[in-house]
């Protein structure tokens, strides 16, 4: 059984409180975009382990153990004692770019053993263990336009659509640690919801819809600041970093036409036009 697991934009993040527990209240929406993983698991009829992971495409550092997809079918196996897996990874999305690359794979893999073992679990059911496996898992169970705030747990669907608008989305070859991010962020609720600026025609985003990131990555890592700059340079109705970056996305007019321009070594560049979700 197969199934492509996609990344998500955040439109807008705002890191409003600092929790007892070290993590961050946050309001932002997330977006599902198509660029896409591949993942296929077959029962594995050899040998005496669990499971086996086979991985292609871009590389993700640390042990199979480590890897999302497996840490998705230990949470269910423990529960309901699956059979043994082969699990096939092909890895597009980059990582380290706040495009949810690894929380999508877990989602959608717990979304693949709930069909492929007939488990009959609720998709209410299937975020709660998604939100054990990362903050912004959850969302990629019904992967669908969405307002969250709490720690980026608790969601509402939100009536956006950003049909009629391209995306051009580009991750240059810089890894930003969520974490590191977090702790270099000065909590401060917005003077304006989300929700609200969210209703507003995206032309009226600009300089209203701020993702709290960037003031603190930009700094740091002026080459991500630039390519923000580029996307208004080249006629953006709505640019921002992703999530704790390092991708940045444009939003154009679905007449635009998007030039070639050179980002530099090792960039993954995505364009596409938004089709209806
Ligand atoms: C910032 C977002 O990209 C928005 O989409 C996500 O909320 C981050 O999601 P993620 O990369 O899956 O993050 P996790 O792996 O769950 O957390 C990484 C680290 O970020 C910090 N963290 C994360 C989420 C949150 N609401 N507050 C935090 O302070 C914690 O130090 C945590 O150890
Ligand atoms: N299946 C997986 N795909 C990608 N990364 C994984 C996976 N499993 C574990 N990881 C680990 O998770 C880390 C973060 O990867 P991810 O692709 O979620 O990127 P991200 O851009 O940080 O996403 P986010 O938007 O959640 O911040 C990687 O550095 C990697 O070590």
């Amino acid at each position: 059984m197969l199934t492509f697991p996609n990344a998500k934009i955040n439109l807008g993040l705002n890191i409003t409180e600092k929790r007892p527990d070290g993590y961050h209240n946050l309001e932002t929406i997330f977006y599902p975009v198509l660029i896409e993983d591949a993942l296929e698991i077959n029962i594995l009829n050899e040998g005496n382990g669990k499971f086996r992971l086979h991985q292609a495409g871009l590389e993700i550092e640390g042990e199979a153990e480590s890897n999302l997809v497996v840490k998705a079918y230990k949470l269910l196996d423990d529960r309901f004692n699956l059979p043994p897996v082969e699990i096939h990874l092909f890895k597009h999305i980059p990582s380290g770019a706040g495009l949810g690359g690894g929380s999508a794979d877990a989602a959608f893999m717990l979304k693949l053993l709930n069909n492929k073992f007939e488990l009959g679990l609720p998709d209410d059911t299937l975020e709660e263990y998604a939100a054990k496996l990362g903050a912004d898992c959850a969302f990629f169970i019904r992967n669908r336009p969405t307002y969250a705030e709490g720690i980026g747990n608790i969601f509402s669907p939100l009536p956006l659509s950003l049909k009629g608008y391209q995306i051009w989305l580009v991750k240059p070859d810089i890894f930003v640690s969520t974490r590191d991010a977090f702790a270099k962020i000065k909590p401060h609720h917005p003077e304006m919801s989300l929700k609200e600026i969210a209703r507003l025609p995206v032309e009226e985003w600009n300089g209203r819809m701020v993702n709290d990131f960037e003031e603190s990555v930009f700094p740091q890592f002026p080459a991500i600041g630039e390519i923000k700059k580029e996307m208004y340079r080249q006629g953006a109705v709505y640019a921002s970093m992703s999530g704790s970056g390092s991708s940045v996305y444009g939003l154009f007019k679905e007449d635009a036409v998007l030039p070639e321009v050179d980002f530099g070594e090792k960039v993954f560049v995505y364009k596409s036009q938004f089709t209806d979700i």
